[in-house]
């Protein structure tokens, strides 16, 4: 499994971004600040959209999912139990999973922006994907919510999972990092090397690097390690 971008161009306006590189099975994390072309890159990753020029290849990817950034996009169901149907799981299950077993004959519009992402988070999250493209997976969500959604998505064991994200505290098990500069796509690597040329990490993991207290990874366990490292 992978996917090649060879010289992807997205260009609107005076505006562009551009992206080449390869993506194999494991964690991607690509973070970028607003408008930087995130969710722009993620729709031309994902095959929704083409891109005003270059290429990409995707070699053994039968399976793609994207998740978008705002999870009423997604809502087919007339109620949040119709809504697990429709992405063919058991809504007593998705339900417990997602706290909202008393929400179940409510249209998923009435649920709060907060509870709509855990309800589709908890849908997408629980299924095998080739290709997982998460825009912005912990926006909406406060802090709990976020540590589950890294914990289930460091869990993934197979695909290529790829997440677009400004999300400064909380994170998953990363295998490649990458960022959007200045217009460009660029990838920093393995982690935990690639830590020391994020610009875009967080205030916590360049006080830990400052410290030579550099963490294995960026979940919260590696970031508590690291800061209790005498
Ligand atoms: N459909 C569109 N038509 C024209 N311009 C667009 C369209 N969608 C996005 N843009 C512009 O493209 C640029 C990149 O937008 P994009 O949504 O990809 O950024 P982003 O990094 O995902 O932002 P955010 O962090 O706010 O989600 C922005 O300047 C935006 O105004």
């Amino acid at each position: 499994m992978r996917i090649d971008l060879d010289a992807v161009r997205v260009v609107r306006d005076s505006w562009s971004v551009s992206a080449t590189g390869t993506f194999t099975e494991g964690i991607h994390l690509i973070s970028g600040d607003v408008g930087s072309g995130k969710t722009t890159l993620a729709r031309v990753i994902a095959g929704l959209s083409p891109p005003t020029s270059g290429a990409i290849r995707r070699e053994d990817i039968t399976h793609p999912m994207i998740s978008f950034q705002f999870p009423e996009h997604h809502v087919t169901g007339s109620t949040v139990s119709e809504e697990c149907s429709s992405w063919g799981l058991d809504p007593t299950v998705i339900l417990k999973q997602a706290s909202l077993q008393e929400k179940a004959g409510l249209s998923p519009l009435r649920l709060s922006r907060g509870e709509l992402k855990r309800l589709h988070l908890a849908c997408v999250l629980s299924q095998e994907y080739d290709l997982l493209v998460l825009d912005e997976p912990f926006s909406s969500l406060d802090c709990k919510e976020k540590a589950r959604a890294c914990t289930t998505i460091s869990g993934r064991a197979r695909g290529i999972t790829i997440i677009f994200t400004h999300e400064q505290s909380q994170f998953p098990r990363v295998d490649m990092l990458w960022e959007i500069v200045d217009g460009s796509l660029h990838c920093r690597g393995n982690l935990p090397d690639a830590l020391r040329t994020w610009e875009h990490a967080p205030e916590i993991v360049r006080a830990l690097i400052r410290r030579g207290k550099e963490p294995a990874n960026l979940t919260r366990q590696d970031i508590r390690e690291a800061a209790c490292r005498t």
